[in-house]
């Protein structure tokens, strides 16, 4: 399965092709609309997401409720495109029209600067239209189709918020799949600790009020995980590389961790390598899961968690000194509207990633012309794989 997307933020529409979806795959619309809403949800959002009301329109490969197995075209309009029409005509306009809206002053952390740099562009309108994450939108719903084909083959995908601008969630040992699904979903922060988000809505809260923005961490648990996705047999195979590459694409992640992650460093091996035990009704297992689901770059079988850390947003209402492209005079910022923290959102956005990512691995792994011949693959193997 891959896929490509397109639209610039403000554009008329966003749009991704995906090629490689199995034939006989029920999905609908609404399939995809219920994962656009919950990325759009989430506290700390600015004044965009006012206007978005993100739907999806299936324009091809998928024929009474059921893929094709040909190419799958989704769009989603920008409800804000009527308020830029001019500003994103794709006609050539006089040389008064094209100062309108033109950005010279670059915000420090966001694309604008560089991207100004190497594309030669006199206007910075012109990276910041495709650098903004309103792309997400499309990965999410990309990922709303591979979801849908990893929960009819036993896999779930879900994802929580660790800490937000410093405060941390204190996590239970264990949760299962279910639950964090539940609390994530009833929290406007998408935390699972109930005693901290307050806390995390007042630092957000406090950020707007300064002028400043936060960022914190987020966690994504995969749950029925086929045993041996990935390979150590060659640095690209390896699935735990493919999965942190697909994290940080994600606009503002600056690392990923797997399981105990950076905390590694500092425990005793003893502490972080997860025991083998057999048993007979489930095969081998592990009795801990402190690498997170992986060995050698394969998948073990235990549930895949990964965590992303997300920057704060760069657009600040509080002025940041750069430099006027034009004159290049010192200027303080500027601002007309922005996000205060989009970790919440950034957890829906990681958890469509990473199924997306686990999607292609099997679809790469399998046979996977028809959905029900695919299903019943992946059985056979989970079962040979179980009696090694
Ligand atoms: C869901 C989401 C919403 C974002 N909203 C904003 C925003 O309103 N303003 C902003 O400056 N950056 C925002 N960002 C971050 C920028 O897109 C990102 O910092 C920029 O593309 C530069 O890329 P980099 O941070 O990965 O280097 C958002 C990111 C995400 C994931
Ligand atoms: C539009 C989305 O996020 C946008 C991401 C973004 C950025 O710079 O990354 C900047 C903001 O856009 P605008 O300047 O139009 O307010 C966010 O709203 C979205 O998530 O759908």
């Amino acid at each position: 399965m891959r896929f490509l997307t397109a639209g610039e933020s403000h554009g008329p529409e966003l749009t991704t092709i995906i090629e490689g979806v199995p034939a006989g795959l029920p999905l609908s619309e609404e399939d995809i609309n219920e994962a656009l809403s919950r990325r759009q949800k989430g506290y700390g959002r600015g004044g965009r997401m006012l206007i978005e009301k993100d739907r999806v329109r299936i324009t091809s490969g998928i024929r009474h409720g059921k893929t094709l197995g040909s190419p799958i075209t989704l769009v989603v309009e920008n409800k804000d495109w009527k308020n830029w029409q001019s500003v994103m005509s794709t006609e050539a306009v006089t040389d008064k029209e094209k100062l309108k809206r033109r950005v010279a002053k670059p915000r420090p952390g966001h694309a604008d600067l560089v991207g100004g740099q190497k594309y030669a562009f006199d206007d910075l309108r012109n990276v910041l239209e495709r650098s903004s994450a309103r792309e997400t939108t499309m990965r999410v719903a990309v990922g709303a189709v591979a979801k849908k084909l990893l929960k009819e083959l036993g896999i779930e995908v879900a994802s929580h918020v660790v800490t937000i601008g410093g405060v941390k969630a204190n996590l239970a040992p264990t949760y299962t799949l279910t639950d964090i699904q539940t609390l994530a979903e009833a929290s406007e922060v998408r935390c699972l600790d109930t005693n901290v988000e307050q806390q995390m809505k007042d630092v957000i809260d406090q950020a707007k009020h300064d002028g400043d923005t936060v960022g914190g961490v987020v966690e994504v648990v995969v749950g029925g995980v086929p045993i041996g996705l990935g390979s150590y047999t060659h640095w690209d195979n390896k699935f735990d590389g493919k999965i942190a590459q697909a994290m940080m694409s994600i606009n503002a992640f600056k690392g990923v961790e797997f399981g105990v992650g950076f905390e590694a460093a500092n425990l005793p091996g003893s502490q972080v390598m997860d025991e083998i035990i057999w048993d007979e009704a489930q095969g081998y297992i592990r009795t801990s899961n402190h690498l997170g689901g992986f060995e050698g770059g394969m998948t073990n079988g235990m549930p895949i968690i990964v965590r992303g850390v997300m920057k704060p947003i760069p657009t600040l209402y509080k002025p940041l000194m750069s430099v006027n492209i034009d004159t290049k005079e010192p200027y303080k910022a500027s601002v007309e509207r922005s996000d205060s923290c989009a970790v919440p959102a950034a957890s829906v956005i990681a958890e469509y990633v990473v199924a997306t990512e686990v999607a292609k691995e099997i679809l790469n792994k399998f046979e996977a012309d028809a959905f029900e011949r695919l299903k019943q693959q992946l059985a056979l193997y989970r079962e040979t794989v179980k009696k090694y």
